[in-house]
């Protein structure tokens, strides 16, 4: 085998787990072939993380291992000829697209389903994985040490797969748009902007430290934090008002469905 992985789509998050398998020397540079269309892309990766780059799939595909990471919709005129690789496992980070039409692609190959997310790139991620009856515990364990390069690692049913992807998939757009609505509220309060942003970042990432830390219910963390007749409480009721809540669920649902019609 020429390579060790063999990264088809540089994009985003082919770039995010790059990064980390790189920094974390879980791979040798000289190990990973990536391909990618873009001239200015390959040479970007190329040139910040010494790896092999290529326009053709099937090169980055002569790998133990071959990590999709092109958009659901660009799989198809991804995956010709990838079927006679010589790659014995195909590890998949797309939404919605199954376990099934994988094997479809891929006859004969250990195919794991994976689901990532942005904070990958600093090493603060969590990933799903998921694996076909042909994959070993072997090709598990390349998948867990892939994903535990870019954070933590669980596995899931497959069924499961587009839940995880409505819920931590999706989830740091969600968050970020809570972090940017909460500095425009302490904009609208009189703080300056940057402070305004500081303050809500730290209080996101505290927030979850703290629930990681302490193994604190969220709901017993909000009662800590709402004083009778204090701030806090005026805050949450006019959330409830708002819906809060509900638009949280019915957001990681729409995401799910979506999820659910890519892999139609
Ligand atoms: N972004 C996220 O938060 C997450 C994304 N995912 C999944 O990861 C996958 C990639 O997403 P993301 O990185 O955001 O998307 P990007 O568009 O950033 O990356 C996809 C890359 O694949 C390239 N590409 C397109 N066609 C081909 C082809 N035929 N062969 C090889 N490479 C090709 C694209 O090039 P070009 O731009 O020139 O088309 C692009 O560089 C998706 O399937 C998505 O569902 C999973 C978890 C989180
Ligand atoms: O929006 C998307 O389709 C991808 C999948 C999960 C996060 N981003």
């Amino acid at each position: 085998m020429k390579f060790q992985l063999g990264l088809v789509g540089g994009g985003v998050m082919g770039e995010a787990i790059l990064s980390r398998l790189i920094a974390s020397n879980a791979y040798l540079p000289s190990d990973i072939c990536v391909s990618d269309p873009m001239p200015e892309r390959r040479d970007l990766l190329a040139k910040k993380y010494g790896v092999q780059v290529t326009p053709n799939n099937l090169v980055a595909a002569e790998a133990e291992i071959m990590l999709l990471a092109v958009k659901p919709q660009s799989l198809n005129a991804a995956a010709i000829g990838l079927a006679d690789s010589p790659a014995p496992c195909v590890v998949s980070i797309l939404a919605g697209v199954t376990l099934a039409q994988l094997e479809a692609m891929f006859p004969s190959k250990a195919i794991i389903r994976a689901m990532p997310n942005t904070p990958a790139q600093v090493g603060a991620g969590v990933t799903a994985i998921a694996a076909n009856a042909l994959a070993t515990s072997e090709h598990l364990g390349l998948a867990r040490k892939i994903f535990s390069a870019v954070g933590t690692v669980v596995e899931v049913a497959e069924s499961l797969m587009n839940a995880v992807t409505g819920l931590s998939g999706s989830g740091p757009a969600y968050v970020a748009v809570m972090i940017e609505a909460m500095a425009d509220g302490g904009v609208a309060a009189g703080l300056p902007r940057a402070i305004a942003l500081q303050l809500a970042t730290q209080t996101v990432l505290g927030t979850a430290q703290l629930i990681t830390e302490t193994k604190l219910h969220p709901a017993q963390l909000k009662d800590q934090v709402t004083s009778p007749a204090g701030t806090t409480i005026a805050a949450i009721a006019q959330l409830e008002k708002a819906g809060l809540r509900s638009a949280m669920i019915e957001a990681v649902l729409a995401a799910t469905r979506r999820a659910d019609e890519l892999g139609k």
